[in-house]
């Protein structure tokens, strides 16, 4: 009875504590915060629910959202309890890229979804992110890969077995996987001296793709609810298998594949060599990305625990594979859908051959051109990667009103790509594919607007990698006839943010007949 008389007493007790603590939160986030003046939907001032209705449940739409609240409200927008959005394209450096001196934070609960904690991308703390970049950067420098030209030519070798194959069998092709496997194959081969050798098997490279997408696709939810899927991975794993999703169980795939190579660098034991392999997919000669780490001086041996190199290399693997994937197909999609601008680059192209300099495609500039739309309608991470500067304000007068906004240390700020590259004052037709705007002195002036590898502390380290990748392919996938099969707009186009671009979700990807190689 007594145990009762108490339990009656706790629950109302509890809810009377509950219902105080929340019309407290309502109050500060409303009207005591130090952002309740930011102008902005009281709805997103007040609660998260808002931003997860647009992420969950339309979903993955608040990027689209965000841009409306800014036509309504301005270009500084409150946009969740804590965090604030400026539309401002010549702030950007400001949030993201302010120069020695000042200090840049990752706000911890974005950091979170992805679930690779101690991978430089998700580290929130500006000086170990700069201890743990540091050891990385040589690879990823100019001269490191131009260094890897012959590997890039083995692979567009194979790239091109696929299609000649295709032509003579009549086959469908499925762009996407094949530059899916071609991203791939390059990034593991430069992390970890090997690879699955996807090019070879393009089906592979089709489930592989597609298991990305779907753990891509559970970003939202664990943004929103990380701690469930923290709760799951407590579980014994004949318990977890049954409560997990499909998505995070091809994460855990995934990572177990990952997690083997990274066992064997730290084991000191040699890549796998594979009978059916390519040539160009073991080398046991060069020391790999994940060796050097293994044996660099300059990181303590707390940074080199098998958890932490595995965060590192799925980060590696995952970023360097699918952002490449989508800007080659982004730009190869629309030289397809557009021929005159497949004939701008042919007539480019013709001076060159299978034999041509990577310096030489470089410079390039109607390539390069390509290149560069193909990005911007990527929009690099579509994610807001929100910054928090920890020990200074930050400062933003509104150009219109000349309103001045000043937000505390600790406040998360973002912009995103999408609100800066579909931004019509700054690329006119935002949504159209036009090589040109990066052409002649105003396409030179409007590089500063390009953010698709973002800038600052945590630039895209695999950015020259990336570029050399796609110029080597467009140069030759551009030497054959192909023509689009089933496949349209709406199969490149940006219509979710699951931290990358999504299309429609049941696209299938870009796929297209081989006709041959061009004459
Ligand atoms: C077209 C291709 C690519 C695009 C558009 C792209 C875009 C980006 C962007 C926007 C960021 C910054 C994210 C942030 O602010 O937190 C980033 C970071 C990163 N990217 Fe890429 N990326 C591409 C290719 C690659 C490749 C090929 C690799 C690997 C070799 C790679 C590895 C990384 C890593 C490790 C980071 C984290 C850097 C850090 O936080 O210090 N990316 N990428």
């Amino acid at each position: 009875m007594a145990l009762l008389g108490a339990s009656g007493l706790l629950l109302p007790s509890a809810a009377i504590l509950l219902a105080i603590y929340t019309a407290y939160l309502a109050i500060y986030r409303l009207f005591l915060s130090p952002l309740a003046k930011i102008p902005g939907p009281r709805w997103a001032a007040l609660t998260y629910w808002y931003e997860c209705y647009y992420d969950l449940f339309l979903p993955a739409q608040y990027v689209f959202k965000i841009k409306q609240l800014h036509d309504q409200y301005g270009p500084i927008v409150r946009i969740t309890p804590d965090e604030v959005s400026i539309a401002d394209p010549d702030f950007f450096d400001t949030i993201y890229a302010p120069g020695p001196g000042h200090k840049r934070d990752k706000d911890p609960e974005k950091s979170k979804a992805l679930g690779f904690s101690t991978s430089i991308g998700a580290t929130v703390g500006h000086d170990l992110h700069r201890k743990r970049r540091e050891p990385l950067n040589p690879f990823f420098s100019h001269r490191s890969i131009a260094r890897l030209a012959p590997k890039l030519h083995d692979k567009i070798q194979q790239l091109e077995e696929n299609l000649a194959r295709a032509a003579a069998a009549g086959d469908v092709v499925n762009l996407s996987d094949l530059y899916y496997a071609f991203a791939n194959d390059i990034v593991n081969e430069y992390c970890f001296g090997h690879s699955q050798n996807l090019l070879a098997d393009p089906p592979l490279a089709h489930v592989q793709r597609k298991n990305v997408d779907s753990v891509l696709r559970g970003v939202k939810f664990n943004l929103h609810f990380s701690w469930i899927r923290d709760l799951i991975h407590r579980f014994p794993p004949a318990l977890s298998a049954r409560f997990t999703p499909p998505a995070i169980r091809d994460m855990i795939r995934f990572r177990t594949g990952i997690r083997r190579d990274i066992d064997r660098v730290l084991n000191h034991a040699p890549p796998p060599t594979d009978k059916e392999a390519h040539p160009s997919t073991t080398d046991t000669t060069q020391q790999s990305v994940f060796t050097s780490l293994r044996d660099s001086p300059s990181l303590p041996d707390s940074e080199k625990s098998p958890q932490r190199l595995e965060d590192e290399a799925t980060l590696l693997v995952m970023a360097g594979t699918q952002s490449t994937q989508l800007s080659l197909t982004i730009a190869h999609y629309h030289l397809l859908a557009n021929p005159q601008l497949m004939a701008r680059l042919r007539a480019e192209l013709a001076t060159t051959t299978t034999a041509t300099p990577l310096s030489t495609l470089e410079k390039l500039p109607y390539l390069t051109a390509t290149m560069q739309e193909a990005h911007r309608l990527g929009f690099g991470v579509t994610g807001r990667n929100p910054r928090v500067a920890p020990d200074e304000n930050i400062t933003y007068t509104d150009p219109q009103t000349n309103q001045v906004y000043v937000l505390p240390p600790g406040t998360s700020t973002s912009t995103s790509t999408f609100l800066v590259h579909a931004n019509a004052d700054l690329f006119p037709d935002p949504f159209a594919f036009d090589p040109d705007r990066w052409l002649g002195p105003a396409g030179v002036a409007r590089r500063r607007y390009q953010l698709a590898f973002s800038r600052g502390p945590h630039i895209c380290i695999g950015m020259h990698l990336a570029n050399a990748e796609m110029a080597v392919a467009l140069a030759a996938m551009a030497r054959w006839d192909l023509r689009l099969f089933e496949t349209g707009a709406e199969d490149v186009a940006m219509r979710h943010d699951y931290h990358i671009l999504m299309p429609r979700l049941d696209s299938e990807g870009v796929r297209v007949r081989v006709l041959g190689r061009a004459g």
